[in-house]
């Protein structure tokens, strides 16, 4: 199951994140040869993951890392941090300015002006040839900062006008900006929508500020509710691609997030991202101080899955920071501090960043016609067998991190009919203290995939693999290097010869039915 490697030699980018050349150097040791070149399969006709989109849609999402699962693998997005206010609250919301270590929505390490925030966008993109995508996601909200979000994206639009332009408000804003949004030729909003109901709605919001006057309980979260239906409708009239946030919040929105689907499902909305609830006493919300929990990882699975028909489900959402940069799952948002970008000489080469697309589009290319290929060795096959399996990945599609160097894992369920991406699990969310320790991090890493039947690494050492084995997880780093789904689905198909064979007997190993809700989400 060799794959085909692209030499991206003939450009330099310096720092981009996803270095193919590197790629190749490591695999081409890992398998002791000596090759290190070789052309990747040209793209060919439609675009790997279009699917049955429309041309006008696929044109909008197949670069876009939040609103294609597929392509979240090789392209990155930046958020730039120009909106700190915000004209409503949140029960699970607390946003922080100046803070480096914690990763979740609302918290920035510095505040932007627009004119800082063009010169990042520039330094960025000069820097990571494969950044696609300029989101504003507040620290507050976008359209409670009108002035300064849409000074950004006309700066932006001038100087980087490949670059797509996202914005992710409450929606409360919305009607009275939607011609402006449509004006700078931002075609893709996220509006955050936790209910329909202003019952429930009650029990989120304290209060909303809105046309000079603040708003509380019930009356509140009716005028939410129904600013942000109206605002949704005027988007997708026009054409906007809109996805749709929502916060899952245990006995509060969880069943009724199934009518929030449909509601936003017949007004339009392209993509629905159902998040996990993050509250923790220490981030200082009320739901953290309150107790609220947030779901588990088989909780969050289960309705997503219960939410997906004709509507697209996003489930590789990282909830990012409001300054993040780089492939979703990393944050290399601490090389572009406003002192390093003022000091950083840029020059935005557009030539070079198309020339760098279209190599990764050929690597895209050759990773789905690897998956076609190793899927046909599945043809006919019946069993309803499901198995999870975590992967560490540093990008690309590839299996390319070390074990211990994982800061989260992707999770794919293999079944009968393929490999399908079911969600990440970040290793900071499990651990409880102790992180550092070697024993500790396997401990923390154990309860974060202890539903997966394996873990596919580039490399792991003698002891965690040990560990790992002790815990019924399969430690696999035979696949090192190669695209992870063709090797999700070669190992699910070993796997069932092996049942066959009596080799192993399902459900010895970690398999979801045998130890669905054993873990806790953060
Ligand atoms: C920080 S907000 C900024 C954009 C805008 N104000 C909004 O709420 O949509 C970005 C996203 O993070 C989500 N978010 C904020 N705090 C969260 C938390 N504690 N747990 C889960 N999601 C959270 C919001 O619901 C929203 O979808
Ligand atoms: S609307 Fe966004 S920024 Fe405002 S309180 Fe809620 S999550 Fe925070
Ligand atoms: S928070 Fe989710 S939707 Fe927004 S940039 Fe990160 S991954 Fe994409």
């Amino acid at each position: 199951m060799a794959s085909q490697i692209i030499s991206l030699a003939s450009i330099a980018t310096p720092n981009n994140g996803v270095d193919l050349d590197e790629i190749m150097q490591q695999k081409a040791e890992h398998q002791g040869c000596g090759t290190s070149g070789g052309s990747g399969k040209a793209s060919c006709g439609s675009g790997a993951g279009q699917g049955d989109l429309a041309p006008e849609i696929w044109e909008k999402v197949k670069n876009h890392p939040c609103y294609s699962e597929e392509a979240h693998h090789h392209y990155a997005r930046m958020h730039v941090a120009v909106a700190p206010a915000c004209n409503i609250q949140c029960n699970y919301c607390n946003r922080k300015y100046d803070c480096a270590n914690e990763s979740r929505p609302g918290v920035v390490s510095e505040k932007l002006t627009p004119e800082q925030a063009a010169k990042k966008v520039l330094a960025v993109a000069s820097t990571i040839p494969q950044m696609t995508v300029l989101g504003i996601a507040g620290p507050g909200d976008p359209l409670a900062n009108p002035e300064k979000t849409f000074k950004t994206f006309e700066l932006i639009s001038k100087t980087a006008p490949d670059i797509k332009l996202c914005l992710s408000t409450n929606g409360l804003a919305l009607p009275d900006h939607v011609d402006t949004i449509a004006r700078f030729n931002v075609d893709h909003v996220t509006i955050t929508i936790n209910m329909v109901d202003a019952n429930v709605g009650a029990q989120i919001y304290p209060w909303i500020f809105y046309k000079n006057k603040r708003y509380k309980g019930r009356e509140a979260a009716q005028i939410l509710t129904d600013r942000q239906m109206q605002g949704l409708e005027m988007l997708t009239e026009r054409g906007i691609l809109c996805k749709v946030n929502s916060v899952m919040i245990p006995g509060i929105n969880d069943h009724h997030l199934v009518e929030v689907n449909r509601a936003v499902k017949s007004r339009g909305a392209f993509l629905h991202n159902i998040m996990p609830l993050i509250s923790a006493p220490e981030h200082g919300t009320v739901f953290g101080l309150n107790g609220q929990r947030g779901p588990t990882a088989q909780e969050l699975k289960a309705l997503q899955d219960s939410c997906e028909g004709e509507m697209n489900m996003m489930r590789h959402c990282r909830q990012c920071r409001a300054d993040a940069v780089g492939l979703l799952g990393e944050d290399r948002s601490a090389e572009f501090t406003t002192e390093a970008v003022m000091a950083m000489d840029v020059e935005y080469d557009l030539e070079s960043r198309k020339a760098y697309q279209s190599l990764v589009e050929q690597e895209r290319q050759a990773t789905a016609d690897a998956k076609r290929a190793e899927l046909e060795t599945l043809a006919g096959e019946q069993s309803d067998v499901k198995i999870l399996i975590a992967v560490a990945t540093k990008g690309s599609g590839r299996v390319n991190e070390h074990f211990g160097h994982a800061t989260e894992f992707q999770i794919y369920e293999a079944s009968a009919s393929g490999a399908k991406f079911v969600g990440h699990r970040r290793v900071d969310l499990y651990c409880q203290g102790g992180y550092g320790e070697e024993e500790a991090l396997e401990t923390t890493i154990i309860r974060a995939i202890n539903d997966c039947t394996a873990v596919f690494v580039a490399k792991i050492g003698g002891c965690p693999k040990a560990s790992l084995e002790a815990a019924g997880i399969d430690a696999v780093d035979r696949y090192a290097f190669e695209y992870i789904e063709q090797s999700v689905i070669a190992y699910y198909r070993d796997y069932l010869d092996n049942i066959r064979s009596g080799a192993i007997v399902h459900g010895q190993r970690g398999d979801a039915e045998i130890r669905q809700g054993a873990y806790i989400a953060a």
